[in-house]
């Protein structure tokens, strides 16, 4: 009989507990509304002064029989809680603390960010359809699978070549269809991501455009994977909130791309701020390119900061080549010309920083 009573009190229990889960469960979504409205007005999570007058209110109004202690110290633990939920709704889309694994960003089945690191290699800008065929062939032959070609060209002067626009988008795709490679160019206005998407596997957000918040959520709304680069004074905060942009739309294929930044040092063009690779790894889980042209604007020091950057983690590098670099229509003194390119690939490969070419036979 005693057996009975003591079933039924604890299948009571069952019952009130799944409705103080409901309860808990409802409670957690408002918590998270407030989160939210949190958030977009930059109000601390945290709100001691709420806290303190809600649990006056529970003690004033506690039906026993637990003591006012127990009382308050229930609803702490609930606070505390939801206190968490909070925390995790604000932790970034793109930061290592939301996601633990590194994301591996595939571009037409090429994978950056898997532990084999890349060479993304091309010219500066698209120029001629002669260029384009010798880029092909060198690029076959160094066993180059991304292949950059600017197209428009956010030069810093504007009687400077601009790019050859949507034709040199559809030389660059001709070329990679003949040569089997995938592409990445860069685009600077909005309005031509969904042209450019017809043309390119990669779309590169130049430094330049690193805070153009509207070219970001364009990117962010297609699902084609983006190459951001940094600005050329952004911290690293910034260029993670830039690929916050990005990922925030629903597009986490995103392949950061630390290109050196402006100090006062003029040895070099830009100056690259090797430890934001390791950084950036360590605060995102997105995969890490490192130009080394740009940062450099030199060719006498590329393979030494080349050997750098993988030696700190990135998972992968940039250079450009040209095959006439002296007569290149944009950098001319920094595009590696092909006997350059060449020393430049087996020096890396015979450090072992990058994977042995593999030759086809036959
Ligand atoms: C839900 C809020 O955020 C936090 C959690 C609280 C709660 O769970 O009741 C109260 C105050 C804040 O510390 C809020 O500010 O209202």
């Amino acid at each position: 009989m005693a057996e009975d009573r003591l079933k039924d009190l604890r299948s009571e229990l069952d019952v009130i507990n799944l409705e103080l889960l409901q309860l808990l469960s409802k409670r957690a979504d408002v918590v998270q509304r407030i989160g939210h409205l949190k958030q977009t007005r930059g109000v601390a999570i945290f709100d001691p002064e709420r806290e303190k007058q809600q649990l006056d209110r529970l003690v004033e109004e506690n039906p026993g029989p637990f003591p006012d202690s127990t009382i308050r110290h229930l609803f702490k633990q609930i606070f505390q809680a939801s206190q968490g939920l909070q925390e995790e709704q604000r932790k970034l889309l793109v930061s290592r603390q939301r996601n633990h694994e590194d994301t591996v960003v595939t571009v037409r089945g090429i994978k950056i960010g898997g532990g084999v690191p890349i060479v993304v290699g091309g010219p500066c800008s698209v120029e001629t359809d002669d260029q384009m065929e010798k880029i092909g062939q060198e690029m076959q032959v160094q066993g180059i699978q991304l292949v950059r070609g600017g197209a428009f060209k956010p030069r810093t002067s504007p009687y400077d070549f601009q790019g050859l626009g949507e034709k040199g988008l559809r030389m660059l795709r001709d070329t990679a269809r003949k040569y089997g490679f995938a592409t990445v160019s860069e685009i600077v206005n909005p309005a031509d991501v969904e042209m450019a998407i017809q043309y390119v596997d990669m779309i590169q957000v130049g430094a330049r455009n690193m805070q153009n918040f509207e070219l970001l959520k364009a990117v962010g709304n297609t699902r084609v994977p983006v190459l951001l680069k940094r600005g050329l004074s952004a911290t690293i905060e910034e260029l993670i909130y830039a690929a916050e942009y990005i990922a925030a739309r629903g597009n986490e294929q995103i392949v950061l791309c630390e290109r050196g930044i402006r100090t006062y040092e003029k040895a070099t063009r830009n100056t690259l701020d090797i430890s934001a690779v390791p950084i950036l790894k360590q605060e995102t889980h997105l995969p890490v390119l490192v130009d080394v042209t740009h940062s450099t604007g030199r060719k006498d020091i590329m393979l030494p900061v080349a050997k750098a950057a993988l030696a700190v983690g990135a998972d992968g590098i940039m250079v450009e080549v040209h095959p006439e670099p002296q007569v290149a229509l944009s950098d001319a003194k920094q595009q590696l010309n092909f006997a350059e390119f060449d020393h430049f690939m087996e020096s890396l490969r015979s450090s072992g920083m990058i994977p042995a070419l593999v030759t086809t036979h036959g």
